[in-house]
């Protein structure tokens, strides 16, 4: 397969390798917003820059009918636009917070733990707290936003935050430590114990190979999607 990375930072480099080593060629690599023509020998595009920059990037990509995977985070709101672009240009594009395979199934055992617990309100207080590299632009990360929103569509949490309290809030703690590639901790606190998951990521090699992964998947789909239907978590 014929790879563009349109972001070549710490993930368009680490998502290369990848790319190499399981049979496929880097035939882009761009940090800037591509043009049309550079896109049109791609068969799919990868692509992990800025919060700020990943709109425009993405509009150019469906436009150009590109298969495109997303990595960025903290774009969210235009959500529903980039949506409904790929489906007004009949191509293919997956976001996802977190392309490991590990997070994906710790966003399964989250669910699971959520419903469990949501019996037990009263006795235990929730907290969620993310760690990232000191260079991480967003926060909190867009995993943290991911897993609050696995916990409010399975419990009577309706909202999450960084700084406001409330009985229905996840309150989310993000701390930043230099080298730390990702770390998720939710945490159930009552008067006598502590119930707790959490996710470590030891490098940034399982999201590029996740990434590349979806990227051999939706080469010959069309629509949009998650990494639910690349693992068959459904
Ligand atoms: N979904 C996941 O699994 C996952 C994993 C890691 C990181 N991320 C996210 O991916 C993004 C990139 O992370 P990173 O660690 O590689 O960051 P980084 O800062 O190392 O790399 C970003 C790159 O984008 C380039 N860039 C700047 N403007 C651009 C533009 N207009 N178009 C394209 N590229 C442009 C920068 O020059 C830089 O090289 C962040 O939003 C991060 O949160 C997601
Ligand atoms: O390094 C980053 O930046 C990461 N971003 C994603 C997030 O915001 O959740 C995934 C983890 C690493």
């Amino acid at each position: 397969m014929k790879i563009g990375l349109i972001g070549y930072g710490k993930m368009g480099k680490a998502i290369e390798e990848i790319v190499v080593e399981r049979g496929h060629e880097v035939v882009l690599k761009v940090s800037h917003t591509p043009t049309p023509e550079e896109l049109k020998d791609i068969d799919v595009a990868i692509e992990f820059s800025r919060p700020e920059y990943a709109y425009d990037n993405l509009k150019v990509l469906l436009e150009s009918n590109t298969p495109t995977i997303c990595g960025t985070t903290g774009w969210l709101d235009q959500q529903e636009e980039v949506n409904q672009l790929t489906l007004a240009n009949n191509t293919a594009f997956l976001y996802a917070s977190n392309f490991s395979l590990g997070v994906n199934l710790f966003f399964e055992l989250n669910q699971q733990l959520a419903r469990m617990m949501n019996k037990y309100r009263a006795e235990y207080n929730i907290n969620l707290e993310e760690i990232h590299h000191t260079q991480k632009l967003d926060a909190p990360s867009g995993t943290a936003i991911t897993i609050a929103e696995g916990i409010i569509d399975n419990t009577s949490y309706n909202n999450w935050s960084m700084e406001e309290q409330g009985e229905s809030i996840i309150p989310i703690e993000a701390k930043r430590i230099e080298n730390v590639p990702g770390t998720h901790i939710v945490q159930y606190t009552s008067e006598v114990d502590t119930i707790e998951i959490s996710h470590t990521a030891h490098s940034r090699k399982g999201f590029a190979l996740g990434a590349v992964i979806a990227a051999e998947w939706i080469a010959d789909k069309k629509g949009v999607f998650s990494m639910k239907d690349v693992l068959e978590l459904n």
